[in-house]
């Protein structure tokens, strides 16, 4: 144990209220929503394999992928926890064709905040006991306070986000969250039910030697990826490089921050955006990635800056250490010269 007792991730919210451009309770009590979600997941998590809830719920998302069990579950328990504090007034997640809007208190709509969520993030995994997490992008409405939030609330480019991160249900379950002043990573002592910061001003190592891509569907690559993928594979100066691909995009990145490295969902011919949404997925990962040092762009464009059209709309994303992302770019623009 350290010489000192580790701060909680509700004392550091205290000490922190200063950085917040916005009020601390209302943002603390948003946080206390997705910590306490985020314990009850866990909870389904780790039991996952001896409780009715592996495999498949029978039905299809928005997206048209099989929904797991605890895909729907975490769903559930994320709004729920959201919803019953009056803490948002609307959620948008992977797992709901529309938003949701959050009618709280009797004067309507109390709160300025929405939320939008991959409640279960890398669920292929769950079968096979691998980690998988959660991820979450905050952002103040835009439209009159009060009312009912509509579509353009959650249609902001990632520069508005006020708040980012996400929840990894590993060896141990973390929360790692950006308000726009560095990234912080908390750790769970499952038995007192408390987060701890354990992982303080966690940031991207400028370059890596990592790369996280499913090279599976390597021959339906662009050329520029396939070109990339050959330079870290060749033997010059510190490649080869090792391939680390868990296919769950929470685990990857949080390796890839840690350690170093890049992360690439491509598109290719069956995925012309790629797979991973804009809105619950690349923004907030993008988000944090810049507040740690990193790079997040489409091989082209910086994430944080692309106007969003649609809820569920694709992107790839190529997500990681500066120098590592812009050698990709690099490859991905002489091929698209061509
Ligand atoms: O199996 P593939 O096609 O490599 O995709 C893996 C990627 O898809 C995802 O599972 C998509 O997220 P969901 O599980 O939330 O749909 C990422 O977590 C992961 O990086
Ligand atoms: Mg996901
Ligand atoms: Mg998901």
């Amino acid at each position: 144990m350290p010489d000192q007792p580790l701060q909680t991730l509700g004392e550091f919210l205290i000490d922190k209220q200063d950085d917040f451009q916005y009020s601390t309770g209302e943002f603390s009590r948003l946080l206390s929503a997705i910590r306490l979600a985020s314990k009850v997941v866990n909870r389904e998590v780790n039991k996952a394999g001896i409780a009715d809830i592996i495999g498949k719920a029978g039905n299809e998302n928005v997206q048209g992928e099989e929904q797991q069990k605890l895909d729907v579950i975490a769903n559930e328990i994320f709004i729920t926890a959201l919803s019953q504090r009056e803490v948002v007034c609307g959620i948008a997640s992977e797992e709901n064709d529309d938003f949701i809007d959050i009618k709280c208190g009797e004067n309507g709509h109390l709160s300025k905040y929405v939320v939008l969520i991959d409640p279960l993030d890398g669920s292929s995994n769950i079968d096979v006991n691998v980690s998988v997490g959660t991820i979450f992008s905050i952002f103040r409405r835009v439209t009159e306070p009060g009312t009912p939030v509509q579509l353009e609330d959650f249609l902001q480019k990632g520069i508005n986000q006020i708040a980012a991160g996400y929840v990894i249900y590993g060896s141990s379950t973390m929360i790692v969250y950006t308000t726009g002043n560095g990234v912080n990573g908390f750790t769970l002592d499952p038995s007192l039910g408390t987060y701890y910061l354990s992982h303080p001003n966690m940031t991207f190592p400028k370059t890596g030697k990592i790369y996280s891509i499913n090279e599976g569907n390597y021959i339906k690559f662009p050329q520029g990826v396939k070109n990339y993928l050959k330079y870290c594979q060749m033997e010059e100066g510190d490649r080869p490089y090792t391939s680390r691909y868990i296919g769950s995009l929470v685990a990857d990145f949080h390796r890839n921050m840690l350690k170093g490295g890049i992360y690439i969902y491509p598109s290719y011919s069956q995925a012309p955006n790629g797979k991973l949404r804009l809105l619950y997925e690349c923004n907030p990962m993008a988000f944090l990635a810049e507040q740690a040092g990193g790079k997040a762009t489409d091989g082209f464009r910086r994430i944080l800056e692309i106007e969003p059209t649609e809820l569920h709309q694709r992107i790839p994303f190529f997500c990681g250490s500066v120098d590592m992302v812009e050698k990709a770019e690099e490859f991905m623009r002489i091929d698209s010269v061509k």
